[in-house]
């Protein structure tokens, strides 16, 4: 236990295979995928103490809440279907901007009256009357449906649990209507289905996230924060920018105004020649080139960099403050 390795959950299949491997890419992270293993499993090459296992994004949030796995990437959606309390069983990291898709409720098109979850009191009464049934909901998110349908006040209604193409459930005819995942909208449009316009239960994305319940040795500590400090350098170095001039050393007291404008820094310090060296987030670049020139500075170049590693990260600080 005391020197138990890090496990990482990684998507081996579906929608977050491939955004997974590359965000792990970019952060200079390369698996090696030990062949011929019974386990589907892996290591991190140059990081010691670590334990890749590749699994699909359901079993990853499984893995996750009973402290199988350290670290994983999987869906929001899943997260909080799959876990009752996700709060108190794990710490979601940072969202990672790919894996977007909505939860939604979506009835028949022909349905044109029905616009919203109210509306829906009157859709189950009618179809109680009119069938002597419950009305049918069908979907793989159960829970997130009880709690939402119950924030909304509807009740008088019956899952039906569906294990893939639930889309086609109302057409089927073993379902009135649907919660499912969605993106384009190009499947509930193919089956005539709408969105009700109160209908979007939750926007998800994926994300990193860390088990509260793994068992977390020293040695899993390390390797944790060895892989959050690249991801967080990564993604440091993405969203900043240096700049450099030439400025002149009498008109340099002009600096700290556009350094306080838009919440730059000067990394090496206070120059003491001409050479003057500026990081700033990307989104400011041009506005801090722009004051410089009214600084009358020259030969103003802008780069990008690979990594950038501060001093500390909110990754690390964050997975460290919740594990105590
Ligand atoms: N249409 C979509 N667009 C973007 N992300 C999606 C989409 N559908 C699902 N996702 C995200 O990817 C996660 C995994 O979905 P995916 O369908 O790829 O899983 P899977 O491993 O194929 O498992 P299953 O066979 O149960 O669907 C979803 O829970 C969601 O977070
Ligand atoms: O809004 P859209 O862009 O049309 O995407 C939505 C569809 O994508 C997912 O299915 P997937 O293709 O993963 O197949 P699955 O049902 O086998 O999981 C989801 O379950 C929807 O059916
Ligand atoms: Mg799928």
């Amino acid at each position: 236990m005391t020197d138990s390795p890090l496990i990482i959950a990684v998507p081996s299949k579906g929608r977050l295979q491939e955004n997974a491997a590359a965000f792990f890419a970019r952060a200079g992270l390369v698996f090696t995928q030990s062949r011929g293993a019974r386990d589907y499993r892996g290591t991190l090459a140059g990081v010691p103490n670590v334990e890749v296992a590749f699994l699909s994004a359901s079993e990853i949030v499984n893995q996750l809440a009973t402290g199988t796995a350290h670290l994983g990437i999987t869906g929001e959606d899943l997260i909080r279907e799959q876990i009752a309390d996700a709060d108190a069983t794990v710490e979601i990291l940072t969202p990672l901007g790919f894996g977007n898709a909505n939860v939604v409720v979506a009835v028949p098109q022909a349905w044109i009256d029905v616009r919203t979850m109210a509306d829906l009191d009157e859709v189950a009464a009618d179809i109680r009357t009119r069938h002597g049934y419950k009305m049918r909901v069908a979907t793989k998110y159960v829970n997130l449906t009880r709690r939402f349908f119950a924030e909304k006040g509807i009740a008088d209604y019956r899952i039906v649990e569906s294990l893939g193409a639930t889309e086609g459930a109302p057409g089927a005819g073993s379902a009135e209507l649907i919660v499912d995942i969605t993106t384009t909208g190009a499947t509930l449009t193919a089956n005539a289905l709408k969105v009700l316009d109160d209908g979007v239960m939750l926007r998800s994305e994926a994300n990193l996230v860390a088990s509260a319940k793994a068992p977390w040795s020293a040695a899993a500590r390390e390797a944790a924060t060895t892989v959050l400090t690249r991801i967080a350098a990564e993604e440091e170095a993405r969203t900043s920018r240096e700049i450099r001039a030439a400025l002149d050393p009498a008109r340099a007291s002009g600096l700290s105004g556009i350094l306080h404008d838009y919440g730059a820094t000067l990394p090496f310090g206070e120059s003491k020649g001409w050479e003057t060296v500026i990081h700033c987030k990307t989104s400011t670049v041009f506005d801090i080139v722009a004051g410089l020139q009214n600084l009358g500075a020259e030969n103003v170049t802008v780069r990008a960099f690979d990594y950038l590693f501060r001093p500390t990260n909110a990754l690390t600080e964050r997975l460290l403050r919740r594990l105590g």
